[in-house]
């Protein structure tokens, strides 16, 4: 495939400001960002990425326009569908799609819509927070990327590494994308979604403390469900792997979870413990532990939006 020389971003939030400053550098007015409205004046007014302020083209989702040879789709999963309708018109015949989300689901839902051939897989193992125009993301974190299996790499993912090696982002083509998204999926559930149920950050995983009990518990059941869905060992290796993560990510560091309720907005635990469940009743798998997530940060999500009857005006969200 030739070089990638365009390329649109649709949600310039925390993971879109890994990629923006990077692409807009490199490509220059062959990048923009998709956003309407207020949206779109908001980011108007421009954005700070660690420290440093980015600009950038901006574009309406509506009106007419050239495909791009690459899209990058970097919403919550409650925004993604209305996203996919908004930049089908940049797509073309030979657009690479690129949906950065977490979860398990984001590659096949964007080949639904526009073709499975188009879609890569990505996985994003950074940490970041985008709060009022100012973004921050750990420059040591990294974008895994390619198709389903990359031995050797395809055309299609050697381009895209080749534009992020040029762009400054720090990235990985995976051998194995499908294990590579089933162990982060792993993380975002056990370590997301304790932290998020108890309001703490990640500090409390320490061996042998109660908040570290849960998140074992829920890697044993997301363990069970990759299997039985998929045909996905996530062995021991792998859980020491997500330890040695965990134990060493800066104590103070909050899982975008616990960011979402602490800023009273919609979490992504459908997309976290909804799904383990979905798996769990299709396989007969017992799902306990994230059946009380899914609950309880729900509970959290109506205590911030004010609707549980009897709460005091101080505790809403
Ligand atoms: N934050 C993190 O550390 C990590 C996040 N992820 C995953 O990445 C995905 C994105 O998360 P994150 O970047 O944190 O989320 P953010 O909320 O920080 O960013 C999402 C952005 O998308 C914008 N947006 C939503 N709908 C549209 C639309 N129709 N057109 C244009 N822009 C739109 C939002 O704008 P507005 O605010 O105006 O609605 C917001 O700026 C999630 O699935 C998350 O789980 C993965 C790894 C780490
Ligand atoms: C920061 C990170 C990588 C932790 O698993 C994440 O995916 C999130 O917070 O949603």
């Amino acid at each position: 495939m030739r070089e990638i020389r365009t390329a649109a971003l649709i949600g310039m939030g925390a993971m879109g400001a890994v990629f923006a400053p990077g692409l807009s550098a490199t490509l220059g007015d062959g990048f923009r960002v998709v956003a309407g409205g207020a949206r779109k004046a908001r980011l108007a007014r421009g954005v700070t990425v660690n420290g440093a302020p980015v600009t950038f083209r901006l574009t309406e989702p509506e009106g007419p326009a050239e495909p791009v040879d690459l899209v990058i789709l970097a919403v919550k999963d409650y925004a993604y569908r209305e996203a996919l309708e908004q930049v089908g018109r940049f797509v073309g015949e030979d657009t690479i799609l690129l949906p950065v989300l977490n979860g398990l689901d984001c590659a096949r839902q964007a080949g639904e819509v526009y073709g499975p051939e188009k879609v890569l897989y990505a996985s994003m193992w950074v940490d970041a927070s985008m709060e009022n125009g100012t973004a921050v993301y750990n420059p040591r974190g990294m974008v895994r990327i390619g198709e389903a299996r990359n031995d050797p790499p395809g055309p299609r993912v050697l381009a895209l590494e080749d534009l992020f090696r040029r762009a400054g982002v720090r990235c990985r083509v995976e051998p194995d994308m499908i294990h590579c998204i089933w162990l982060k999926f792993m993380g975002n559930v056990s370590e997301n979604l304790p932290c998020a149920l108890l309001g703490v950050p990640y500090g409390a995983y320490r061996e042998g403390w109660p908040a570290d009990g849960i998140r074992r518990a829920l890697m044993a059941e997301v363990a069970a469900v990759a299997r039985a869905e998929a045909g996905v060992e996530l062995t021991e290796e792998d859980m020491a792997l997500r330890n040695r993560i965990v134990y060493n990510q800066d104590p103070a560091s909050r899982p975008s979870t616990l960011q979402d309720l602490d800023r009273g907005r919609q979490t992504e635990v459908g997309l976290f413990a909804g799904a383990v469940m979905r798996l769990g009743e299709k396989h007969g798998i017992p799902t306990p532990v994230s059946a009380v997530m899914l609950q309880g940060i729900r509970a959290l999500e109506a205590k911030n939006a004010g609707t549980i009857p009897g709460l005091p005006e101080a505790a809403r969200g």
